[in-house]
């Protein structure tokens, strides 16, 4: 179908490749031809010898994989990483995030911060990531500009976040956003109502009402904590997703990120309306917030897709980490040692993501057709040798170091460890101006 032309731009050959689809399936010594950013075919090495890409990379004990899709965070607190550590989550944020943010965040600091979480997700193999945070079109204007593949969800609050602007201006603002970019191959917009318990139900009807009509994802964090569903229950008798059902924003465009507390009649409600699962381990973790029983929700046929959070709370940005912290965590709360194995952790982190983005037409697995989002990963040395499984070793060994290259829509991002579109130190060095200005500030007032 996909027949490879006399000439084209890129192939790209390695010891392993894991395309996802078919399921399960892991290639040896294949090559992966590219041309105008989407993938022709994954051919044998063996039949290569007469192609004639105008690029040729050879990989040694590298797997390649679908670029990985961090399905929740908030790009730009990476500037806030490390600020409040070792707390609770309503604490973290009245106490120290929120303050904050009130006093900081403004177009630049999310210009900075969204530039590091990017070049850091970048270093580390994603390919899309997916935001919620204030100044959305600055974030979509970064992804832009370092290409990287992006939903940014533009924050919608009723109780007063410092900074957050009007809900109703800030739905005016972000459908302008939408429409500005409805022609961008790598941004796309979503709807992103804060919680539950920051956004109250006129303005969670507005959003169902516009998201039905335009077709748009609702981002939105549900379910994070067993405070959040016991004092919902206190105060209006019924849990969070329930009252999401009651306002019809149950359906397979909401992105429930979290949901460390899942009852029966809750795994009901998100099987019968297929919502998106967003699983944020190591922000659940950290924050001491509960675990999202995955194991569970995927033998019910749910999509789970994962996230790292922000940095504030992570406090890194490394979905190979993260995948591991995963499925180390499946398999103890389930019980059950077989939980989220390499085939299936690597799903989560690639076509689930895709799928739960609205964006598994395009990218998720390597097939042709679809977009050439990929990486390498580098299965050397004495941390990842021998192998016998390139797969359990990228679950169970890898982190963001291995990712060697990283290609978005076939264009590469990343070569050899080094970011092609970045000019890091003058980065660093204004992360750190950040820093220093927000720890004085801090001093100044204590
Ligand atoms: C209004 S923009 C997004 C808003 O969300 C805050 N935030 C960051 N992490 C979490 C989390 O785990 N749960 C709830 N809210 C979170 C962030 O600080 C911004 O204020
Ligand atoms: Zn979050």
């Amino acid at each position: 179908m996909f027949q490879i032309p006399n000439e084209f731009d890129l192939l790209i050959s390695a010891r392993w490749i894991a395309p996802v689809v078919p399921a399960g399936q892991l290639l040896t010594d294949h090559a992966l031809a590219i041309h105008q950013g989407n993938i022709l075919a994954i051919v044998p090495q063996s039949a290569c010898g007469d192609l004639r890409p105008r690029e040729w990379r050879e990989l040694g004990n590298h797997l390649l994989i679908p670029g990985l899709v961090n399905a929740h965070g908030h790009a730009a607190m990476s500037l806030l990483r490390g600020l409040a550590d070792d707390l609770p989550l309503m604490t973290w944020l009245q106490e120290h995030i929120w303050p904050a943010e009130g006093r900081w965040v403004d177009e630049q600091f999310v210009r900075i911060g969204t530039e590091l979480a990017v070049a850091e997700m970048l270093l580390g193999g994603t390919t899309c990531f997916a935001d919620m945070y204030f100044y959305p079109a600055v974030a979509a204007q970064v992804a832009q500009e370092r290409g990287i593949r992006a939903q940014i969800a533009f924050p919608v609050v009723d109780s007063p976040i410092p900074g957050a602007r009007d809900a109703n201006d800030a739905i005016s603002q972000g459908l302008r956003l939408h429409d500005e970019l409805r022609h961008s191959a790598l941004v796309s917009i979503a709807f992103g109502p804060h919680a539950p318990y920051t956004v109250g139900d006129d303005t969670l009807t507005r959003i169902r009402t516009l998201a039905d009509e335009l077709d748009l994802p609702v981002h939105m964090h549900v379910h994070e904590t067993a405070t959040e569903v016991d004092q919902a229950l206190q105060q209006d008798g019924r849990r969070p997703l329930q009252r999401l059902r009651d306002l019809g924003l149950l359906s397979p465009r909401l992105q429930a990120v979290h949901m460390t507390q899942v009852d029966d009649n809750d795994l009901e409600l998100l099987q019968a309306f297929d919502v998106q699962v967003i699983h944020c381990p190591e922000s659940n973790l950290k924050l001491a917030s509960g675990f999202c029983p995955t194991q569970r929700l995927l033998e019910a046929g749910i999509n789970v897709a994962l996230g790292t959070d922000g940095a504030a709370s992570n406090n890194d940005l490394d979905m190979l980490g993260e995948l591991r912290t995963a499925a180390l965590l499946a398999k103890g709360v389930s019980g059950q040692p077989t939980a989220l194995d390499a085939h299936a952790a690597l799903h989560m982190a690639t076509l689930a993501g895709a799928k739960a983005l609205g964006l598994s037409e395009r990218i998720g697995s390597l097939e042709p057709g679809k977009a050439a989002d990929l990486i390498a990963v580098e299965l050397e040395g004495p941390g990842r040798q021998p192998v016998y499984h390139a797969l359990s070793q990228l679950l169970y060994t890898c982190s963001a170091s291995q990712v060697s290259d990283v290609w978005v829509a076939g264009r590469e991002r990343v070569r050899d460890r080094q970011l092609t579109h970045f000019e890091l130190e003058p980065l660093l060095a204004q992360a750190r101006d950040w820093a220093q200005r927000i720890q004085q500030g801090d001093t100044q007032d204590a």
